[in-house]
């Protein structure tokens, strides 16, 4: 989709980036207007992760542009106003770290070089735990907390930054219904205070009020870029080894929503 605001949180390009010599990003449009929430959906391999790492200056383009709040990514450095919360690994990470040290860690960007944590910290980080609903398990070592929990610890310690924009990958991806509400309701949250949320989601759930526009990613091109997938749509879930058509290399480790298109295509057969 081209742009007619070009200060826009996010604006791709004509944006195309190779990984080890392969085009996995090609000739990418893409508009996050200020307070939207777009979802970014397909199948396993079609590049959304490889799309938020682009708009988040993890995986550099090699054509196009990437703009963030109006500035070329080259030449932004206002990262404090971005927030991004990368596919699930772990929070713990052999850390022995505390839930709220880890929501902490959230406001370096934030602070002044070498200064201590002041006033507005310590709100900014107790918002964010009771946001997320984890106020209580705040003193718990992170490795102590599910799965889900652990994702909404990652999820604080993005909140906490205060980010204007706010990246996820795969939030939900193996998290439970009540923690996808809880997600949901602290992404609404969010929202509410007017910030952009960009997710890449293979479970919509209890986010789907949330969404604005969904985004359809196949072989690294925008194939869909419209109004929010339908509830029907979004769960209408198939996995790649159903398909294929879809070869080699595509395996799939979740239920995943493939373009629009496949499901009328499914529905008519
Ligand atoms: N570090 C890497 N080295 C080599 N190839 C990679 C690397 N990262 C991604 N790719 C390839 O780039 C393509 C797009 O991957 P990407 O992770 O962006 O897809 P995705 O849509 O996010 O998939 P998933 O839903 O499985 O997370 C895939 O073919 C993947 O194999």
């Amino acid at each position: 989709m081209t742009t007619s605001d070009p200060s826009a949180p996010v604006v791709l390009d004509q944006v195309s980036v190779p990984i080890g010599g392969r085009p996995v990003l090609r000739d990418v449009d893409l508009t996050v207007r200020s307070g939207e929430v777009v979802t970014l959906l397909g199948p396993n391999g079609s590049g959304k992760s490889t799309l938020v790492r682009a708009v988040t200056g993890l995986l550099p383009h090699t054509r196009g542009t990437v703009r963030l709040f109006g500035t070329p990514i080259e030449q932004f450095r206002d990262w404090p106003r971005l927030g991004f919360v990368p596919q699930r690994s772990s929070a713990a990470g052999g850390v022995p770290a505390t839930v709220r040290e880890v929501v902490a860690s959230g406001r370096v960007g934030r602070r002044r070089l070498l200064r201590p944590s002041g006033a507005a910290d310590r709100v900014a980080v107790e918002s964010a735990l009771e946001v997320v609903g984890l106020v209580d398990r705040a003193s718990y070592g992170v490795s102590q907390l599910s799965g889900g929990q652990q994702q909404r610890v990652l999820i604080a310690r993005a909140l906490a930054g205060e980010p204007d924009l706010l990246v996820l990958d795969e939030p939900t991806a193996g998290v439970d219904l009540p923690n996808q509400q809880a997600l949901a309701d602290a992404l609404g949250r969010l929202k509410a205070r007017g910030a952009t949320i960009l997710l890449v989601a293979h479970e919509i759930g209890p986010m789907m009020p949330l969404i604005d526009r969904s985004v359809v990613m196949r072989d690294g091109r925008v194939a869909y870029d419209g109004p929010p997938l339908t509830q029907e749509v979004a769960s209408h879930t198939h996995h790649a080894h159903d398909h294929p058509a879809d070869g080699p290399g595509s395996h799939d480790h979740v239920p995943h929503v493939a373009s629009p298109l496949d499901f009328e295509r499914r529905n008519r057969s």
